[in-house]
């Protein structure tokens, strides 16, 4: 382009690229500072407070560094091992608490999210929402992505109801008594290693790793029908999915993904593995399913509500396998871990609950309505529960405006629920708060005393608490059921108690038990 003799070509491409820096900048700081600063200034004018943010990062400075100086509750005698475990798992909310109470606003990177843990505010905020209409965090969704997809766990509206209502069926009392024969299968087949390892002289077990192996095929066998030792493989994976997404410090911050690619390159290769995998599964039961199998499991059920147009598509059938394929192994593999941790400190009530097994279920073989007798593992899985619940928070995020005692919380916002701080709150618990004592449900079985019913989530709360938590109950019971009359187990000097946070309440290193054969 030519004008007067001189040509305009640089003079042209300097002003778009100049404009479209600008239009750039307009967007990046309208969507990561001014909208995220109006919906937090918002939250201030209400009267919400919270600690300082600071950009880009918002809070998560002080959430690593005191991350990395995080209390370790070390144990060499079992007496020391302290049930007062809030400050040790999230020591910044444990400080903003003190400053700003039970609720306030923090950030991660630009996002600010609500802090709750304040029962009858919860009450309060989620009384008139269905369902349907609460969202789950953006950043979340985006972030394990490669983990959830987009099952039942991230979605919401219709698309939630739908799913709600195709999956609940698998967890029905009949489904539950079919799968009970594996269960117990499975169960003895580890005991029977166990034996193996003890009469060669071994006897120190991490019972972290076998909970995790034994949900693993239980969720394999019982929800995927998966017959090999091909779970394991897609097992290992989510387990490196999970440990990738939670080496970021940076969630939230602009831009993010570049300041850690090794962990977004890793995380995307992990999930398309993942979802090759459970593609391949997903193809092999269709072509069962066509010469006629059975389909009551939870693939099976996900695949007959597949066909036609208004089904669920492959890539919502792949993210569903995933979610249940974590989320029915993991959770129910830490509470099992807890279980037995509690049990080894608690001899009185591992013995009370072995003999209990053997009043309950003797010489007979296990069956599924034999499991409501089992009274005194209900106590102790709730207590469990409480000091260690396996899901340590929700989240949710608000779709319509909310208002709580004249203070409002603006659509969109994000909101994390400290399930472990209400658990471990003496206001709400008294001063038994820290001490082991399933006894506090015998009264009390839903809420074990807590002065709010609000108080005691470990199931989350309202249309969205767990779908799967009868199988857990099924699964926990079975499992202890054939332990408890074949071992009796202490804690092993070397367990070292920190209980730490990665999806799932863990114990971080490992859990070392010394069992032996009865
Ligand atoms: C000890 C065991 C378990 C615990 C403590 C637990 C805890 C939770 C919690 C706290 C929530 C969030 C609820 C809310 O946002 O209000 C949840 C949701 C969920 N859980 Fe579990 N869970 C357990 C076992 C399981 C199992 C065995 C499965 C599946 C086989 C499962 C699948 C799910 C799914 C799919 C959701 C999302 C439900 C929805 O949004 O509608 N969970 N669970």
């Amino acid at each position: 382009m030519m004008l007067f003799g001189v040509t305009l070509l640089p003079y042209f491409t300097a002003i778009t690229s100049s404009i479209f820096c600008v239009v750039l900048a307009v967007i990046v700081s309208y969507y990561w500072w001014v909208a995220p600063m109006v919906a937090y200034r918002r939250l201030i004018r209400s009267g919400f407070s919270g600690p300082a943010p600071r950009f880009p990062f918002g809070n998560l400075g002080d959430m690593t560094r005191k991350m990395s100086k995080k209390v370790e509750v070390v144990s060499k005698a079992s007496s020391l091992i302290s049930h007062d475990i809030h400050a040790t798992v999230s020591p910044y909310y444990a400080r903003w608490q003190r400053d700003h109470g039970k609720v306030f606003v923090y950030w991660l990177g630009t996002e600010p999210f609500l802090y709750v843990a304040d029962p009858e505010f919860l009450r309060k905020m989620s009384s008139h929402v269905s369902g349907k209409s609460w969202g789950k965090p953006t950043l979340f969704k985006r972030d394990r992505d490669s983990m959830f997809g987009r099952g039942l766990n991230m979605v919401e509206g219709q698309e939630w109801a739908v799913h709600r209502h195709v999956v609940k069926p698998a967890f029905s009392p009949a489904n539950l008594k079919g799968m009970t024969s594996t269960m117990v299968e499975l169960t003895t087949k580890l005991t029977d290693r166990w034996h193996a390892m003890i009469k060669s002289g071994s006897n120190e077990i991490d019972t972290e790793t076998d909970m995790l192996e034994l949900s693993g095929e239980i969720i394999a066998k019982t929800g995927f029908g998966l017959a090999n030792e091909k779970w394991r493989e897609v097992s290992e994976k989510l387990k490196a999915l999970q440990v990738t997404l939670y080496s970021s410090h940076f969630v939230g911050v602009p831009f993010w993904q570049f300041m850690t690619p090794k962990r977004i390159i890793m995380s995307r290769k992990l999930g398309k593995e993942i979802d090759r995998f459970f593609l391949n599964v997903i193809k092999d039961r269709k072509r069962k399913m066509a010469d006629g199998h059975p389909h009551t499991d939870l693939l099976g059920l996900l695949l007959a509500c597949s066909d036609g147009n208004k089904g669920l598509s492959v890539k919502i059938l792949v993210d569903e396998c995933k979610t249940f394929f974590f989320g029915g192994h993991d959770t129910t593999a830490v509470a099992l871990s807890w279980t037995m941790l509690c049990l080894a400190l608690y001899p009185k009530w591992q013995d009370e609950l072995r003999n209990e097994v053997k009043e309950v279920i003797g010489e007979n073989e296990i069956d599924y309505s034999m499991l409501k007798g089992l009274k005194k593992m209900n106590l102790v899985i709730k207590e469990v529960l409480r000091l260690y619940s396996s899901s340590p928070n929700a989240q949710r995020q608000t779709r319509q405006e909310i208002t709580v005692d004249g203070q409002t919380i603006p659509k969109d916002t994000n909101v994390w629920i400290d399930i472990v701080s209400m658990h471990h709150d003496p206001s709400l618990w008294g001063d038994d708060v820290f001490e082991f004592k399933p006894e506090r449900f015998i009264d009390d079985p839903l809420y074990g005393g807590c002065k709010h019913k609000m108080g005691y989530i470990p199931f989350g709360f309202g249309a969205r608490m767990c779908v799967g938590r009868n199988l857990t109950e099924a699964e926990y019971k079975i499992a202890l059921a054939v332990i408890l009359p074949r071992f009796s187990f202490s804690v092993s000097p070397g367990y070292r108690h920190q209980p730490t946070t990665m999806l799932t309440l863990k114990p971080a290193n490992g859990l070392p038990l010394i069992v032996h054969s009865l």
